[in-house]
């Protein structure tokens, strides 16, 4: 994060020499061969340094690295001063330099200073009622977080409360929500960092006139709105009261904002406890990110690991595969959580980059994606480095667990599959002599193919909170090798500023003006075709 080029560090050429030299013999079968001890080398059991109880195994033995090439990768870490502005970040310094702000919910999971009062329970609607549903109304890091931590948390809710989240600025989503709401049991929670956000303000909107066509009175409003904000005054010019305003902080950046006041629908699906046990688990990590010498640090062994793929093998991708139906939201959790952190070609001192920073980053529960992409990750012709992701035990271990050995089965042998292949030979004496080489080819697996296992017990909000701010650091400590500031996220801009002057446009053909010829086009065509 000095803002200098990785590529100008002597470490970064020394890596790219030993791939140039090396990368052909790197071959996952062979360096099984010469090393018996590879798995015990290669893999890390995380015990929280606040609580042994939470635990889980990291096995990075099936990647393409010795320990020569790794402890160059840590090197690199080293040069790129890694441990001095991880120390800035939980010093409170101004590391998001663009916007001049302070990067703290490592803090927020110092809960010591935090609190949210349970905000349900004996919460009433306006005619009396216990509340029943709460609906997030959010985008983005508002929304994703608490998607994702619901889902995963499941099991742990309170079974006489329905969440649902509303994101999307498409009527449908809003509308097709309050279908299933009861205006007197329905608490809506406006997430809103900036509380300007046009997707979540109309969303907002649109709830609160559903709302007053059931309860006529605008003084109900109190009663079944809340916000979560650091914008005060727009949070009360909407006609929330201060009161039901719970408020966070411009230095808790919306994609690492669920840890504050945002998890409050997390919070009150989960309970408070809970919750605390969430934050608990980020903190032991924080923590494990902080004191852990770099050799044993397990998400910047990740980190540096995915940098190796990302700008020396020229992998463009990142699958996540949680063999966890809990986890079915955690990829694309984290697809905002690394590509706008990320996902950026200047460094902070305004250099163009030479290389390539964030990994695209994609995935879906397993089994469901190996009956959909993994042909590709098993025969395509690139490489997708992939995190597979389980707990051992299951929530729900209906027929004796055998659901859940089998999911389990399918997560062993996959990474397995992809690292180790199926050679030709062996096709050939599987199919027998009368087989067409074309068949023989197209049976056969190159292996090679990377993959991390994690493994833990079962899921927890504690070892939740964990995995969380395992990946956070991770894509902290590729931000700070790549030199890029991972806190900001101007690329989101230009889009809302077009989408804006558009939206003035769209009344009559002779209002559009100012466009190139393709999007004059689409915008007549639309004018033509709308019913309104
Ligand atoms: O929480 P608010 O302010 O509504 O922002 C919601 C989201 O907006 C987007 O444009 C991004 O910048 C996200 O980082 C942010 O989480």
């Amino acid at each position: 994060m000095s803002g200098r080029l990785a590529s100008e560090y002597s470490t970064w050429k020394k890596l790219q020499q030993t791939y140039d030299v090396q990368h052909a013999r790197l071959i996952l079968k062979d360096l099984f061969a010469q090393d018996p001890n590879r798995f015990s080398k290669f893999s890390e059991e995380y015990v929280d340094p606040t609580d042994k109880n939470t635990t889980f195994l990291l096995d990075y033995s099936k990647h393409l690295i010795t320990q020569p090439i790794l402890d160059t990768l840590l090197s690199l870490a080293r040069e790129a001063e890694l441990e001095t502005y991880r120390d800035k970040m939980f010093a409170g310094e101004h590391i998001n330099t663009s916007e001049d702000r302070a990067v703290l919910h490592v803090a927020l999971r110092n809960f010591d200073d935090f609190k949210i009062q349970e905000a349900c329970g004996s919460w009433k609607g306006y005619t009396g009622k216990t509340i029943n549903t709460i609906v997030n109304i959010g985008i983005g890091g508002s929304d994703l977080g608490p998607v994702m931590v619901t889902e995963g948390l499941k099991p742990y809710a309170k079974r006489d409360l329905t969440a649902h989240f509303v994101s999307n600025i498409d009527g449908t989503h809003i509308a097709e929500t309050l279908r299933l709401c009861d205006p007197e049991r329905t608490l809506f929670i406006i997430a809103s960092k900036t509380f300007t956000t046009q997707e979540t303000i109309t969303n907002a909107e649109s709830a609160r006139d559903w709302f007053l066509a059931a309860a006529k009175d605008k003084a109900h409003v109190a009663k079944h709105f809340v916000a979560l904000s650091t914008n005060t005054k727009a949070v009360t010019a909407f006609g929330i009261d201060k009161a039901n305003m719970f408020a966070f902080w411009d230095w808790v950046g919306g994609r690492y904002s669920l840890w504050s006041a945002i998890g409050l629908s997390i919070a009150i699906y989960i309970g408070y406890d809970n919750f605390e046990q969430l934050l608990k688990g980020a903190h032991g990590m924080d923590k494990h990110f902080k004191e852990t010498p770099l050799e044993k640090n397990l998400p910047v062994l990740m980190a540096v690991i995915g940098v190796w793929y990302n700008d020396f093998y020229g992998s463009q991708t990142h699958a996540l595969l949680p063999y966890d139906q809990y986890l079915h939201k955690f990829a694309d959790y984290f697809q905002q959580g690394d590509m706008e952190s990320n996902g950026k070609f200047v460094t902070k001192g305004g250099q163009r980059v030479n290389y390539q920073t964030g990994p695209i980053i994609w995935g879906a529960a397993g089994t469901n994606g190996q009956h959909s992409f993994y042909q590709l990750v098993h025969q395509g012709t690139k490489l997708i480095p992939a995190d597979f992701i389980a707990p051992a035990t299951s929530h729900n271990p209906i027929a004796n667990s055998k659901h859940h050995r089998i999911l389990l089965s399918n997560y062993f042998a996959q990474p397995e599959a992809l690292a180790f292949g199926k050679t030709e030979e062996e096709v050939r004496k599987e199919l027998g002599n009368g087989a067409s080489e074309a068949l023989v080819k197209s049976k056969v697996f190159e292996g090679n193919r990377p993959s991390s296992s994690i493994l833990f017990p079962l899921m927890t909000p504690r070892t939740l909170g964990a995995l969380i701010a395992l990946y956070e650091h991770k894509i902290f400590t590729q931000g700070v090798i790549w030199g890029i500031n991972s806190f900001d996220q101007m690329g989101v801009e230009l889009g809302k500023v077009l989408a804006k002057n558009i939206l003035s446009q769209l009344n009559q053909p002779s209002d559009v003006t100012g466009h190139d010829s393709s999007t004059t086009g689409l915008i007549h065509y639309y004018q033509k075709h709308r019913k309104e």
